[in-house]
């Protein structure tokens, strides 16, 4: 993975900054809370608090480089939330525990995502309120008071979850979108380069673990600067439109199409050998001829020159893939254009 896609994945990077501030923040806290209640004689509380607050600084020093992120932030919510239910039904902690409650969706879902924090947030907000609730039951207060504190409890911690399942849905919609768009030619709609690199790592990997051919083609459409020329480059760019249709249409699904630059096109095709390639380009370019573009005032031949080259054979690298193509490109331009070449001919060395 490369460029874009790179930062604005960068291994979930604002979660580990989230979860930084919280573990100092519970590293504190473990520790002052811990003081208090050994204090208020609430030893068993003091002890969990204590030792919490130093597991807490010692994940703070793995948790930026962790392989194992979110394995990790389960090992550490989940304590985390239990430490706070079991605090809350004590009726000897303070009257305010119940703000604490508030934390849980906002921490399940910026450190879970939408559908694990989902269900930590359902879980731990039952299982924080009936603990609330019980300790005021254990004091015998009237039931209406009680249940007038558990409907403001409810009430308002189903807010906040609310808050942070919009939040995130959002939150993953922009990053989708931002990640298409980084990888699509905004005038075709085809993937671009950055999207072919990393089309390229997947495909070339299932093509070597399941030993099946993968074949390179570069495309690159004959005198286009001519259209530009006399048609202006408006219809240049409408000419660009209609091959990428016209590709994309008459090319298989699994194989992955890619605007290269300017008029240039290139396709990875899927479990297709170097001499299937070939038939399947030449009949693509045939088509083509016979399929021109039609502008209100005339209709366009356009014609296209190919070069392929073959995953193993002509390297394991796109690099290599692409300049071998692109030799056997230049020798077919070279060579009067509106062909497709797949081999080295013995002038090309
Ligand atoms: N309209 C339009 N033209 C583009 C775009 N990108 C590149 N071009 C044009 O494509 C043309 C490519 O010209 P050349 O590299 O000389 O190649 P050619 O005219 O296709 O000739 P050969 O490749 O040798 O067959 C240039 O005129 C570029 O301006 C684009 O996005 N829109």
């Amino acid at each position: 993975m490369t460029d874009t896609t790179d930062q604005l994945v960068q291994n979930y990077k604002y979660r580990r900054d989230i979860m930084a501030v919280l573990l100092v923040v519970t590293f504190l806290g473990g520790t002052i809370f811990s003081i208090i209640n050994f204090y208020r004689g609430l030893w068993p509380l003091a002890t969990i608090e204590l030792s919490y607050g130093l597991f807490s600084l010692w994940l703070l020093s793995r948790i930026k480089t962790t392989a194992h992120f979110q394995r990790w932030v389960s090992i550490y919510i989940v304590p985390f939330f239990v430490i706070m239910i079991y605090g809350l039904s004590l009726p000897q902690s303070s009257e305010s525990i119940f703000v604490w409650i508030l934390t849980i969706p906002v921490i399940s879902y910026l450190l879970l995502g939408r559908k694990r924090g989902f269900w930590y947030s359902v879980v731990f907000i039952v299982c924080g309120i009936m603990s609330y609730h019980w300790r005021f039951m254990s004091v015998e207060q009237q039931i209406s008071l009680n249940l007038a504190i558990s409907a403001n409890v409810v009430l308002s911690a189903a807010l906040m979850m609310a808050f942070a399942h919009v939040y995130e849905r959002t939150r993953e919609e922009n990053e989708a979108r931002l990640l298409s768009l980084a990888g699509t030619d905004p005038l075709t709609g085809l993937a671009n380069r950055m999207k072919l690199n990393e089309g390229f790592q997947q495909l070339s990997a299932l093509a070597s673990r399941h030993k099946a051919p993968l074949t390179v083609v570069l495309f690159d459409l004959d005198l286009f600067k001519t259209i530009n020329d006399v048609h202006g480059h408006s219809v240049g760019d409408d000419a660009l439109r209609h091959v990428a249709t016209f590709l994309r249409e008459n090319t298989r699904k699994t194989d992955l199409l890619a605007r290269f630059g300017g008029e240039e096109f290139a396709l990875l095709m899927v479990a297709t050998s170097l001499e299937n390639g070939f038939n399947q380009v030449d009949e693509l370019r045939k088509k083509l001829l016979s399929t021109p573009f039609t502008t209100a005032s005339c209709d366009i031949k356009i014609t296209l020159s190919a070069g392929l080259s073959t995953y193993g054979a002509d390297g394991e690298e796109l690099n290599q893939l692409l300049n071998k193509a692109d030799k056997r490109l230049y020798y077919a331009k070279e060579n009067g254009r509106n062909q497709v070449i797949a081999h080295d001919d013995e002038a090309m060395q």
